[in-house]
Formats: structure tokens, sequence, C-alpha cells
């Protein structure tokens, strides 16, 4: 079902200072943020050869990051992003499986335009992950 890993991302306190560091210090290809109010979330995406790094910083009241960076304030790995051909398959076959779909359960468009979802971290060894169909 899990395809290709399409992005890790990474929660950051100073966005700014984490795009300089990508950019100057490890030479990345950044990309422009990219804010995404449904999901609370400012995203930059940098490009590497074999995958992509999700930059995530909060944008909004309500955002998901900032309990996070409460928690984690100097910032940390936030999820991980598997691609699938079909999304609400995958849904189904988790949901039968007896995992936890964040959110309503139905797919929300990301940042890529594509439909995505959430598993409970809590149910992946402590690590949160991301479905984005593509
Ligand atoms: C534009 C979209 C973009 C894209 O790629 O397209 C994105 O990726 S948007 C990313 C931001 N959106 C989300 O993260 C949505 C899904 N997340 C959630 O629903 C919540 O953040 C949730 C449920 C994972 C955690 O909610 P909350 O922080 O309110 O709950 P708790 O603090 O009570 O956490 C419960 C339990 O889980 C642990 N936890 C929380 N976040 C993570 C994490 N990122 N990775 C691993 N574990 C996490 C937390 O420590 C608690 O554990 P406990 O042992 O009970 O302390
Ligand atoms: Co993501």
């Amino acid at each position: 079902m899990i395809g290709r890993l399409n992005h890790v991302a990474i929660a950051v306190p100073d966005l700014d200072a984490a795009i300089a560091q990508y950019a100057g210090t490890l030479g990345a290809n950044v990309g422009a943020p990219q804010d995404e109010p449904d999901h609370g979330v400012t995203v930059v995406f940098i490009e590497l050869p074999n995958t992509k790094i999700e930059l995530l910083h909060p944008l909004g009241d309500n955002s998901p990051i900032t309990g996070y960076l409460d928690k984690n304030p100097a910032g940390g790995i936030h999820h991980i992003c598997y691609e699938v051909d079909d999304i609400m398959a995958a849904r189904d076959k988790l949901l039968a499986d007896g995992a936890r779909v964040l959110g309503t359960g139905a797919p929300k468009i990301g940042a890529h335009g594509k439909p995505v979802l959430f598993l409970h971290p809590k149910d992946f060894n402590g690590c949160l992950i991301e479905l984005e169909q593509v």
C-alpha cells in the first residue's frame, strides 16, 4: 500500500533561521514559504535528490504545530509522508485494521494540492504518518 517517501516534516520555532540554515549552511534547494491556513501551518519545501524536507511553522491560533513546539521548543521531526495510489482504499484498510485516522476521516487537500490523511502517532511506533495520494 504505501509507496515512496514523499517528505519528512520538521517543525521549526524560527522559520527564517531554518530557511537560512538549509539554503546557506546546508546548501540545499529551498522553496518559498507557503501559507496553508486550512492546516494551520506555513510550509517550506526543500528539494532533495531522493525526497523532500518540509519545514513547518505555526500559522494562526489553532495550529497543531504550536502544541508540538510547546513540548519540543527546539523543534523536531514532526511527521513522515508516504505516497499512496488510492487514499480512500488506504483509509478503509487502516480503519479495518484498527488504526485511527485523524480529523474527520475525510482527506484534506495538502500542500501539493493532493488529498492527504494523518494517522495517529500512537498507532505507528510514536510516529505521526501522513498519506498523500499521488
Ligand atoms: C499543508 C499540509 C502539510 C502537507 O504536507 O501537505 C502538512 O503536513 S500539515 C501538518 C500539520 N497537521 C497535522 O499534524 C495534522 C495531524 N496532527 C494532529 O491531528 C495532532 O497534531 C495530533 C493528534 C498528532 C497530536 O495532537 P495534540 O498535540 O493536540 O495531542 P497531544 O499533545 O495530546 O498528543 C497526543 C500524543 O501524541 C504525541 N504526539 C503529538 N504530536 C506528535 C508528533 N508529531 N509525532 C509523534 N508524537 C506526537 C504527544 O506527545 C502525545 O503523546 P503522550 O505520550 O501522550 O505525551
Ligand atoms: Co506534510
